[in-house]
């Protein structure tokens, strides 16, 4: 079913496939999966942001990606992960629903 995720995403076992580029991060992150909860979704993009290190060293909620494949999917160049609403409307606009 190709709906787009509704905005409430914060059902942690809700059924995702991620989109094509999307996935790819994912992969890099150590995912072996096509469909994920969204609680294994966050946990690969934390282990992602760790393994590139795109985190802030001083400020270590700031996160930036403008220079990587993670600000192209998002279209952002920073963020705060003290700002999950925000991260949360972006990460879904690289998911599709999937029936459970
Ligand atoms: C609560 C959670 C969160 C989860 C979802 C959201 Cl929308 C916001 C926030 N969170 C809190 N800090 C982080 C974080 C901070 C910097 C670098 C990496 C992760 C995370 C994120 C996790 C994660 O799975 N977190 C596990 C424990 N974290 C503790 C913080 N750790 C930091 C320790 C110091 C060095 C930087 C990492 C990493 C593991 N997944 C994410 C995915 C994204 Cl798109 C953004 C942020 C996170």
């Amino acid at each position: 079913d190709d709906r787009e995720l509704s905005a409430d995403t914060s059902d942690d076992n809700k059924l995702v496939r991620p989109k094509v580029e999307f996935h790819s991060l994912l992969q890099h992150a150590g995912a072996t999966k096509d469909v994920f909860t969204m609680k294994e979704v966050m946990f690969y993009l934390g282990q992602y942001i760790m393994q590139k290190q795109l985190y802030d060293q001083k400020q270590q909620h700031i996160v930036h990606c403008a220079q990587d494949a993670l600000g192209q999917v998002l279209g952002i160049d920073s963020f705060s992960v003290k700002e999950p609403r925000v991260l949360f409307a972006m990460i879904t606009k690289n998911l599709v629903a999937v029936k459970s």
